[in-house]
């Protein structure tokens, strides 16, 4: 579980990305985040794994207050939480296999990482992972000779990889195509429901929004200015998130632009 209490993050120049949030976000939802450029969406989601730290009130994950975190304690949350991004952010030139497996590190002993020596059980859950999304055959391919959507499933398969309980995706799609965004979101949540990961994910298109999100959270300025099902989401209702009215192009994440 997550939850905000009267969380506000002023950023050192004195910008204010997130203001008196209070949400909670319970154990296996899967949760949208829409808002135009610069709403705050990144900051709320970097918060979760201390990426950025808020500056007022408590921020609980599985209810313990995370913002004292150091060392140790914050090596654990940023095991439990995992994140994906949407440059993938894989070491391009290594191996598909060693990106995965990297996905480890935090549950592996220093030494025992930096000698490369995971267990049997490792390599067996990192391939398992790379089968989850259907991708195990490039195991031993480079990196950086996969497609995006590719490279994005590699992520997927790393945080798998992880075994958090906390899955953060900082617009995952931005980046590719609408199939291609299709598949990855199908397949994040998927994971989503196999495992009861919480999933949170920032998107720029509402069609793509309403068609995963279980709940749909609206930002505005630093604010929550929306909170609720995906099924009671409107256009109008991404007419008063962003404050104007609904242009084409907030919405080509849908199939009928996939050609
Ligand atoms: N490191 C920083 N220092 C100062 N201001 C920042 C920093 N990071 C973000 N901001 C500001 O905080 C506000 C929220 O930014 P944030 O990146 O969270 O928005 P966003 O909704 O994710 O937008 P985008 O989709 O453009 O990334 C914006 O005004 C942004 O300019």
């Amino acid at each position: 579980m997550i939850e905000f209490n009267n969380v506000s993050l002023t950023y050192p120049n004195g910008t204010k990305g997130l203001k008196d949030i209070n949400v909670t976000i319970n154990k296996g939802e899967f949760v949208v985040i829409v808002g135009l450029s610069g709403a705050g969406k990144s900051t709320f989601i970097r918060s979760i794994n201390r990426m950025v730290t808020t500056t007022d009130g408590e921020l609980r994950v599985n209810g313990d207050n995370i913002l004292p975190y150091k060392g140790k304690k914050l090596r654990d949350l940023r095991t439990n939480v995992g994140m994906i991004f949407q440059h993938y952010n894989l070491v391009k030139r290594s191996s598909v296999m060693k990106n995965v497996i990297a996905g480890r590190l935090g549950h592996t002993g220093t030494l025992r990482t930096l000698l490369q020596l995971y267990s049997k059980e490792d390599l067996s859950l990192a391939y398992t992972s790379l089968q989850r999304v259907n991708i195990a055959e490039k195991v031993h391919a480079r990196a950086d000779e996969l497609s995006g959507g590719q490279q994005q499933r590699v992520s997927i398969a790393r945080v798998l990889t992880q075994e958090p309980d906390i899955l953060l995706a900082d617009e995952p799609v931005a980046s590719l195509d609408p199939p291609t965004s299709h598949q990855v979101m199908s397949y994040l949540k998927r994971v989503n429901q196999e495992d009861q990961i919480t999933t949170i994910v920032n998107l720029h298109f509402i069609d793509m929004a309403m068609e995963y999100a279980d709940r749909i959270i609206g930002m505005r300025g630093g604010e929550v200015v929306y909170d609720g099902p995906a099924s009671d989401v409107t256009e109008k209702t991404f007419e008063e998130i962003y404050g104007r009215t609904i242009r084409e192009e907030d919405k080509v994440g849908g199939e009928d632009h996939a050609s």
